[in-house]
């Protein structure tokens, strides 16, 4: 199988790492382009063997399947250009949430998934969402999630969906990130403590939560229950921490889902302008 990739940015060069390091795939299986070569150069020297290709249509031209890993409003003009040298039997998958499958499988005769990554899959770990359109065949779909189930868990999702557990699989990282830099600095603030070592413990600390909420069998109540003691000091801070931070998620999820909105917009607006100048 011949896998390509269009666009080595931050999530493209980091899925075409975590393939070659996970045995997924060979380097001289992967095609990849990128609207600056530099990048794909260097993943080039990197790993030996890598096809490193100028255009996106090489690209679409030599995979079986092609990965979009461009942001949503390259998108209509990245399928413009590539749309013509998609076959039937090859694979496209966008790994972005606003472009919609209907839109992708308007504009391309070949098959069409939507796979949501995530930072995680860097560590072989976390979700991939899979949700596919109505061309795909079973083995498509068989093959695809056998070669993310090398650095994910692949997981499958109605399409309206998409944002919410996109919110939680992929910007989760981002916002526990951000949540526990607040907690480490409040720690230095507050005890002194070496940032460093806080940090290593934390890390530490929230990776073995995963595994309790995952392979450990207990749900979120669970761990609340087993750390807080009747009467004791994580008691206390969860009170407080349930006053203080009253409907903040309900906000982070409407702020996500209308920039969502707002881009879903604008993603149909770049499809509708290269419709009209190829006519
Ligand atoms: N970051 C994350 O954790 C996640 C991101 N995503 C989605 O992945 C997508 C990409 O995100 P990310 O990798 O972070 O973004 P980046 O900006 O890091 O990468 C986008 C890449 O696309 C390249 N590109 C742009 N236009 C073209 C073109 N016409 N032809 C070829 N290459 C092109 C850019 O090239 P150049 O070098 O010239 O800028 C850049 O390297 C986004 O839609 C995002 O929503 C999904 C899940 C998680
Ligand atoms: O911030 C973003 O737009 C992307 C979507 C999912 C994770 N990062």
């Amino acid at each position: 199988m011949k896998i390509g990739f269009i666009g080595a940015g931050s999530m493209g060069s980091l899925l075409i790492e975590a393939f070659i390091v996970a045995e997924a795939a060979e380097p001289n299986q992967i095609y990849v382009s990128n609207r600056t070569f530099a990048k794909v150069e260097k993943l080039a020297l990197k790993f030996p063997g890598l096809q490193a290709e100028e255009t996106n249509v090489a690209v679409a031209q030599h995979s079986d399947i092609i990965f979009l890993c461009i942001k949503p409003h390259e998108f209509a003009q990245v399928v413009a250009e590539i749309k013509s040298y998609l076959t039937k039997d090859k694979l496209v998958v966008s790994i972005t949430s606003p472009v919609l499958l209907r839109q992708l499988e308007q504009e391309l005769d070949c098959q069409i998934a939507k796979v949501i990554p995530s930072i995680t899959n860097k560590m072989w770990s976390g979700a991939t969402l899979c949700i596919y359109g109505k061309q795909i065949t079973k083995a498509h779909q068989t093959e695809l999630e056998k070669l993310l189930a090398y650095i994910s868990e692949p997981i499958r999702i109605e399409e309206s969906f998409t944002r919410i557990v996109s919110d939680i699989s992929s910007c989760g990282p981002a916002f526990f990130a951000f949540l526990l830099q607040q907690f480490i600095e409040a720690a230095v603030e507050e005890t002194g403590i070496a940032r460093d070592e806080a940090m290593m413990i934390a890390g530490n600390m929230l990776l073995g939560t995963g595994l309790l909420l995952t392979e450990g069998g207990m749900t979120t109540e669970d761990v609340q229950q087993r750390v807080a003691v009747p009467g004791g000091i994580t008691a206390q801070a969860l009170a407080m921490l349930q006053r203080d931070t009253v409907g903040i998620f309900n906000n982070l999820i409407r702020t996500t889902h209308n920039k969502y909105y707002e881009d879903l917009e604008k993603v149909q607006a770049t499809f509708n302008k290269e419709e009209v100048s190829e006519q």
